[in-house]
C-alpha cells in the first residue's frame, strides 16, 4: 500500500511528521516545486470567469496565504489543486503530476496525497474524535496497528490527546477545526490545503489553528491557506498571494 511520507530523508527513508519528539529539530530542506499553474483560466458553466490566465509556482515547504475579496476566486484556486475542478484552459501540476485529464482511480489516489481542511470542518457527528481521524486511514486499508501508531502523535500535534473519546458536539469550534486538521494530516500528505480554516472562529481559536498549520509547515509540509482575515495574515508574517478579479499577484 502506498503511504506518502511528508518528509523524506536524503537516503529516502520515511520520516514521519507525526513523530512529535522531533518537534525541536530544524525544518527539513524541501527542494523543488509543489504547485505550478500555467496560464490557467477557469470558466464555470454559467460563463463566470473565476480565474483568468493565472500562473504561479509554489515551492515545496512554502507556507502561503491566499487572500482576496469574496468571490475573487480563492476557493476555485484550491479546488483546481485537488482536482475538484478542472481548468478550462492551461495546466495545473501538483507534486509533479499534471492534473489535466486525471479521473477516477488515478484522481482518488492523487487526493490521498493532499490534506484538505474546510471552513465548516465536515466532521462525522456520530463518531468520536479518534474515529473521525482514523476513519480516513481505515478507508484506505491501513492496518489497525498502523492506525494506532499514527493516531496518538497526530492528536498530540493538534493538542487534542485528551479529547480522543469526545464527540464533535462536545468540542469548541476551534477544537473541531483541529480535529479536521488531524484528519487531513494523519496520512502524512506533503501538501495541505486549507480553505478559510478560521472563517468560523474567534481570534484566539484562529490563532491556535494557524499555529498548528505553521508547525506542520515547519516539519516540511507545503501549506496553502485561503483567508479573508487581514489581521491574521499580518500577524503571521508569511508570504501572501492576492487574488483580484481572477488573477494572482504575489504580494
Ligand atoms: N460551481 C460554480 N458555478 C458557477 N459559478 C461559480 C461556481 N463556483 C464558484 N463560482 C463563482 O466563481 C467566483 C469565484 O468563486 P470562489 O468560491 O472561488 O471565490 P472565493 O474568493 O473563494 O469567495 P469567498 O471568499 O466568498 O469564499 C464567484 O463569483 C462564484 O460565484
Amino acid at each position: 500500500m502506498e503511504v506518502m511520507p511528508i518528509l523524506t530523508t536524503q537516503n529516502n527513508q520515511e520520516e514521519s511528521l507525526l513523530d512529535t519528539d522531533k518537534s525541536n529539530s530544524q525544518p527539513k530542506s524541501q527542494v523543488g516545486t509543489m504547485v505550478e499553474l500555467h496560464s490557467v483560466t477557469k470558466i464555470y458553466p454559467n460563463g463566470y470567469h473565476a480565474l483568468v490566465d493565472a500562473s504561479i509556482k509554489i515551492n515545496k515547504g512554502e507556507f502561503l496565504f491566499i487572500t482576496g475579496p469574496s468571490g475573487s476566486g480563492k476557493s476555485t484556486f484550491l479546488k483546481l489543486l485537488y482536482g475538484a475542478e478542472l481548468p478550462t484552459q492551461g495546466e495545473v501540476i501538483v507534486d509533479n503530476l499534471n492534473l489535466t485529464g486525471l479521473r477516477g482511480d488515478r484522481l482518488s489516489l492523487f487526493r490521498r496525497r493532499i490534506g484538505i481542511v474546510f471552513q465548516d470542518y465536515k466532521l462525522i457527528h456520530q463518531r468520536t474524535v479518534a474515529e473521525n481521524v482514523s476513519f480516513v486511514l481505515q478507508a484506505q486499508g491501513y492496518t489497525r496497528k498502523e492506525i494506532q501508531r499514527r493516531l496518538e502523535p497526530t492528536l498530540k500535534l493538534v493538542g487534542l490527546s485528551s479529547k480522543a473519546n469526545c464527540f464533535p458536539d462536545q468540542l469548541s469550534g476551534g477544537e473541531q477545526q483541529r480535529v479536521s486538521i488531524a484528519r487531513a494530516i494523519v496520512g502524512t500528505p506533503p501538501l495541505l490545503l486549507a480553505d478559510e480554516p478560521t472563517g468560523n472562529l474567534d481570534p484566539d481559536n484562529s490563532w491556535q489553528v494557524i499555529q498548528v498549520l505553521q508547525k506542520l509547515n515547519s516539519f516540511g509540509a507545503t501549506v496553502i491557506v485561503t483567508t479573508h482575515d487581514e489581521q491574521l495574515v499580518r500577524r503571521c508574517n508569511q508570504p501572501v498571494v492576492q487574488v483580484k478579479n481572477g488573477r494572482l499577484y504575489r504580494a
